[in-house]
């Protein structure tokens, strides 16, 4: 993953910012929720407000509020109620998200649709958090993701596609031909073609010996897959829902709770008995998930080692940011609100629920239903700072830790130093397996204008390189050293690639910029800069990895640090189920208060077991 470093002028990101018509929306939407009602209207928020209105929006939303009645064309965004004295009490919202990245994104989108009045509040001053993107000298830069699962449009797990399309989006994409080409030790080089068979023959002709464990466990990934793929996701935290799929596809729903407390190494194992081979495995989830294979859940291997054959792997044109930029459109579209530059500096509690939040600029926001895309580490240790840590959290806390930042470069170079048969995707561990795990061992390397030449000016592709870093390496350091040592370790880097891959790369570099685990500490709020949750040692697969509803009253979280982890798809499925069960607290969606708290208190058990 990447990020914009430190030195990147935030002015240019606000100036590109600007020049994308529809962000203007996003800016007059920012400014509903606090600007007083006699705030006139300039010419396109005046066309905002048409719009809004031919939409049916501020028909709807007199309706569902009653006695909230408007006088103002800006109050029409407002929920404002009244008590029975007919006294204006505070502003409340039926949701307000903390954070934009997509996990914050799917879930305020899929309330919105279903008729919730959702805030969502953003620090930086663009949508996307790791998903998001920069412009630069005619440049778009994904900040982090670029391998884009569930973004087909077959099948159940094509998330991302769903997400867009619950409110009224697609986008165009470039499909893949290879997910990644890997580079290892003792020169074994694999490339992942999107046609199974192939990515199997070629497998098979590297390791003859093993076909038939190759074949049986990938074939235990592909009955995984299939039984996901047949079921409508939803929230597993909701009785009525998880019942009605046991009822439906009972053989389907059992593969999965029995693969659920299982890692994909040890499963591995049964069947491969080759260490390189076994090596290539712990490869293939350590790029998905920052550990091996035997620390990785089974059904989150099963996810990506085959969507990448089934849906394959989906680049979207124009770059990975506007799916967080046609998300924030939509939410806006379905009625419902998102603010930038909001930074929530605390979520306020009142008789222990969570009412509200408070911004860096004192301003208090409040809320039915508070709902954090902040990670748990954030959420807990600095929005919540100074409440006692739930056990649940402390639980979790014991399960998983913070898993290792990146140090990332983005880089444009002089398109010729590629060979014109350059694939998007690359990792590289030249020597010694036992580096896979080691801070800057292994390197992961993107070239989105392999599919996408639109990214960059003619002549010139986008390098996105990166490796985990942890902060500790970064600390401490006055900015001259600092800044040294970005340029030496980026450099060690760049070296590495220029012997194993493109020999040349460094003449060709026309520019680059280095983030560090500080930067995206600083533009994604995530503490310590963290790819995400890390089990300590070996998990009991998913069992341990929370929901979405907390031990708070009132908050729930989304994103990485709820099932099922980190990537974009899984946290687009967090956002799936975290959306459905709020939505079944407000009453939005079927619920039953008797079978949820049996439901709830039984998750927690199996949690307890991890
Ligand atoms: N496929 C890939 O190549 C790749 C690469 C990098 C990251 N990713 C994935 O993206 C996932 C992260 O998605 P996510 O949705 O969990 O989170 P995220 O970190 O992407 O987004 C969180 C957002 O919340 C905002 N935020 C945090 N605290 C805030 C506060 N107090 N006030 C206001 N805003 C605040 C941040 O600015 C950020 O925009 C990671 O799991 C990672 O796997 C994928
Ligand atoms: C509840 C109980 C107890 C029981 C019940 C049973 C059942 C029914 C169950 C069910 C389950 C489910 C539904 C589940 C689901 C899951 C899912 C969806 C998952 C998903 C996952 C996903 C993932 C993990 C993904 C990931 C991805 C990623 C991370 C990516 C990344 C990438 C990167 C980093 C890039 C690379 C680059 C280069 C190489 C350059």
């Amino acid at each position: 993953m990447a990020i914009l470093s430190q030195s990147t002028p935030p002015m240019a990101l606000i100036h590109s910012f600007h020049c994308v018509p529809h962000h203007k929306t996003l800016e007059f939407s920012s400014l509903t929720p606090n600007y007083s009602k006699s705030v006139s209207l300039t010419r396109f928020e005046g066309f905002e407000l048409q719009r809004r209105k031919k939409l049916g929006k501020f028909k709807e939303r007199q309706t569902r509020i009653g006695r909230g009645a408007t006088k103002s064309v800006l109050s029409v965004e407002k929920n404002v109620s009244r008590s029975d004295s007919g006294n204006e009490k505070r502003e409340t919202y039926d949701a307000i998200v903390i954070g934009s990245g997509i996990g914050g994104l799917v879930a305020g989108t899929q309330l919105a649709v279903k008729g919730a009045n959702v805030l969502v509040l953003e620090k930086y001053v663009i949508p996307g958090g790791s998903s998001g993107y920069y412009e630069k000298d005619g440049y778009t830069f994904d900040v982090g993701s670029s391998v884009m699962f569930g973004f087909s449009d077959k099948g159940n797990l094509n998330l991302i596609t769903r997400a867009l399309a619950a409110v009224g989006c697609e986008m165009e994409v470039i499909p893949d031909p290879a997910t990644v080409h890997f580079h290892l030790p003792n020169n074994l080089s694999v490339l992942v073609h999107k046609e199974y068979n192939d990515f199997i023959t070629e497998l098979t002709n590297k390791f003859p010996h093993e076909k038939e464990g190759i074949n049986k466990f990938y074939g235990v990934c592909w009955k995984i897959f299939n039984a996901l793929n047949s079921l409508e996701l939803k929230s597993l935290e909701e009785p009525l829902y998880l019942f009605g799929q046991f009822f439906q596809k009972p053989l389907e729903c059992l593969t999965l709770a029995y693969y659920l407390p299982q890692n994909a190494g040890a499963i591995a194992r049964k069947f491969i008995q080759d260490p390189q081979l076994l090596s290539f495995i712990d490869a293939e989830c350590f790029i998905v998930s920052t550990v091996n294979a035997l620390q990785t859940p089974m059904i989150n291997a099963s996810m990506v080692l085959c969507d990448r054959h089934f849906g394959g792997i989906n680049y979207p044109v124009g770059g990975v940011g506007g799916i967080a930029k046609s998300l924030a459109k939509g939410l806006l579209d379905k009625g419902s609100n998102i603010m930038y530059r909001a930074n929530v500096t605390s979520i306020i509690l009142e008789d222990k629920k969570a009412v509200g939040v408070k911004l860096s600029d004192g301003r208090e926001l409040f809320a039915k239903t508070i709902i954090s895309n902040a990670t748990r580490w954030d959420t807990f240790g600095k929005l919540l700072k100074g409440n006692e840590l739930p056990k649940e959290e402390e639980d979790f806390q014991k399960v998983y830790v913070k898993a290792p930042s990146f140090l990332s470069i983005h880089m444009a170079v002089k398109a010729e130093v590629l060979p014109s048969d350059t694939d998007c995707h690359h990792f590289v561990l030249e020597d010694d397996w036992t580096s896979l795990e080691k801070s800057y061992g292994s390197i992961f390397l993107s070239i989105p204008t392999v599919l996408d030449s639109s990214l960059a000016p003619k002549g010139h592709h986008i390098l996105h390189i990166f490796t985990t870093s942890c902060i500790e390496d970064w600390k401490g350091l006055p900015q001259r050293d600092y800044d040294a040592k970005k340029e030496r370790v980026a450099d060690e880097i760049i070296s590495r690639l220029e012997k194993k891959l493109f020999p040349g790369l460094k003449s060709a570099i026309v520019f680059q910029e280095v983030g560090t685990p500080k930067t995206h500490r600083r533009f994604l709020a995530r503490d310590d800069g963290t790819y995400g949750p890390m089990p300590r040692k070996i998990p009991k697969g998913l069992l341990g990895m929370p929901f979405n509803t907390t031990a708070i009253d009132g908050l729930y979280c989304v994103g990485d640090s709820c099932f099922p982890g980190q990537g974009v798809i899984a946290v687009a499925f967090s956002g799936i189920m975290c959306a459905h069960r709020v939505a079944a607290d407000m009453g939005l969606e079927k619920n039953s208060p008797i079978l949820d708290a049996g439901l709830l208190k039984l998750l927690g058990w199996f949690r307890s077991m991890a």
